[in-house]
């Protein structure tokens, strides 16, 4: 560990019992000064208990692990992703005008090039100048897992209010309950199926395709038809039958988890349409812009990275929470446990060494107020702090129930004082005066009433949840992890960990079919031949 680490420790250390609202009162401007805005956003972290000597070496952690220069290696098509042999360019899906060299090789024409396809198709869908068999297309099912399927998701469910596109539904799971749920109710004849996948080879996904191709074979005669592939394999999906002019690829230097900018946010496009879609573009556009040109200290992306690394590696909190105060972002927590804890939860460092710190932190959320009614106890009572962030709009879309948003914003900023001021004992001891308790009776009541407070969070204000400020939201978030597994000195951008438990469940599959061959653990042998005797 170097030495900005150990004095980072230090640092915390030597704050002993000073508590979050204690700095409020030795800084009258802090809650000015630890609130920074760049282009509409506004990032309050004043509700931690990073203080004015934790920034400075905060920043001097991320000046030394070189932030400012892998950012540009990223950004110009280094291949940053090392054991992938990968450059990393999801930013230059979002910056059509721009130019972008990997190999000697402008990779941006045909970037511009998809996009235009990607736009023309979704006009055509939306117009009814592309049709089903069954006439103008009314339902569209994006077949995916993971960063085929989350980043879509989340963003049709956030941008509800600009839907004037055909019904989106999204089926990941191998689960056969997931599609055969979804496509009950839909006319197969009127609907589109977009096959969602890099690799054109995941086990759900390709299930789920040819399932939904029988489905449609059932009642249309060329199912094929209406087929749509999302995916770097074009040789695969030949083979599956898909026309390539219906097939919009991707390099591989998008990664799945970031990859809702290019052709796999083609279920967005179709429901908001290609204007809805650039103006998303370009709202991540501006946070790139923000990124590679703010100093580290009012830099957004940074900032967010510095708190994540002092609440998780410094303070030693395990986990985080995403908790948006907006129905509509109900998977965004999904989508950026994904982001995080596939990006950075890794134990080896990028020169192969062990990683000497902690890896990336579990995120896990989900939308205010209805977290409050269901794990909110835990966060202000429980035994370990769970930093909280928060995610609120000024602005609701629903006018005519402004009541309902300016309640709900002030759910959000009561949660956030109430984890950093807390109740003490003589608080709820009074409280409990008030209702007549004394004696032995008073003091047991009361203690179970006392909230230690000093619990940490930081808020993200928004005008408005648009296409506009959605991008900006997700590419700061990538950018937040992006920094922080650069502090930590791991690839953000690989995922072996994922490959293991794909491998074995090609060979568990005979087991539990009974043709396996043996070798598996005992455990794994014994629940196998349960699971086919309760199956007779
Ligand atoms: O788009 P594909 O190739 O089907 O992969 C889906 C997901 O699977 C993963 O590779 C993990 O299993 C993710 O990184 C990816 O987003």
């Amino acid at each position: 560990m170097t030495d900005i680490w150990t004095r980072l420790k230090s640092h915390r250390q030597a704050q002993g019992a000073t508590r979050i609202a204690d700095l409020f009162d030795a800084d009258p401007d802090r809650a000015r000064a630890f609130c920074t805005q760049a282009d509409g956003l506004v990032f309050d972290w004043s509700k931690t208990a990073i203080d004015a000597g934790a920034r400075d070496l905060l920043v001097e952690l991320a000046e030394g692990a070189d932030v400012a220069g892998r950012r540009e290696a990223m950004f110009t098509g280094e291949r940053i992703n090392e054991t992938e042999g990968r450059a990393v360019l999801h930013t230059a899906l979002r910056n059509l005008r721009g130019s972008v060299v990997v190999d000697g090789q402008d990779v941006m024409p045909a970037v511009r090039e998809t996009h235009d396809r990607m736009a023309d198709f979704a006009r055509d869908v939306r117009s009814g100048a592309f049709t089903g068999q069954g006439g103008a297309i009314t339902d569209v099912v994006n077949i995916g897992i993971g960063g085929s399927d989350l980043g879509p998701y989340m963003a049709v469910l956030a941008l509800a209010p600009y839907h004037d596109g055909p019904r989106c539904h999204f089926v990941s799971n191998v689960d056969g309950a997931d599609i055969a749920d979804t496509l009950k109710g839909l006319d197969p004849a009127t609907t589109l199926v977009i096959v969602a996948s890099k690799t054109f080879t995941t086990i759900e996904t390709m299930t789920n395709a040819r399932t939904a191709r029988d489905w449609m074979g059932r009642v249309v005669t060329d199912p094929a038809a209406q087929f749509v592939a999302l995916s770097s394999a074009t040789g695969k999906t030949a083979e599956f039958g898909i026309d390539p002019a219906r097939v919009f690829g991707f390099e591989d230097w998008v990664g799945g988890r970031y990859s809702v900018w290019g052709p796999i946010g083609l279920s967005l496009m179709l429901a908001i349409g290609d204007e809805r879609f650039d103006e998303f573009l370009a709202g991540a556009a501006a946070m790139d812009a923000h990124f590679r040109a703010a100093p580290l200290v009012e830099n957004l992306p940074v900032l967010l990275a510095l708190v994540g690394i002092w609440h998780h590696q410094i303070c030693g909190y395990p986990t985080r929470a995403l908790l948006p105060y907006d129905n509509r972002l109900l998977r965004l927590p999904a989508y950026l446990q994904q982001l995080e804890m596939e990006s950075n939860g890794k134990r080896v460092a990028m020169d192969g060494s062990d990683l000497d710190l902690p890896s990336g932190p579990v995120v896990w959320g989900e939308p205010g107020t209805n977290g409050q009614h269901a794990f909110y106890q835990l966060i202000h009572q429980g035994t370990t702090p769970v930093p909280c962030e928060f995610i609120l709009a000024a602005k609701g879309h629903e006018d005519d129930l402004a009541h309902h948003h300016v309640l709900l914003a002030a759910n959000c900023l009561a949660q956030s004082e109430a984890l950093m001021r807390g109740r003490s004992l003589e608080e709820a001891r009074a409280l409990m005066r008030a209702k007549g308790l004394e004696g032995a009776e008073l003091d047991r009541q009361a203690r179970h009433r006392v909230f230690p407070g000093n619990r940490p969070s930081t808020t993200l204000l928004i005008e408005k949840l648009t296409p506009f400020t959605l991008g900006q939201i997700v590419a700061l978030y990538e950018h937040r992890v992006f920094v922080e597994g650069v502090i930590l000195g791991l690839n953000s951008f690989d995922q072996w960990g994922v490959e293991l438990g794909k491998e074995l469940a090609l060979k568990v599959e005979p087991l539990l079919k009974g043709e396996g061959a043996p070798g598996h653990d005992p455990s794994t042998e014994h629940l196998a031949a349960l699971f086919r005797r309760m199956r007779g």
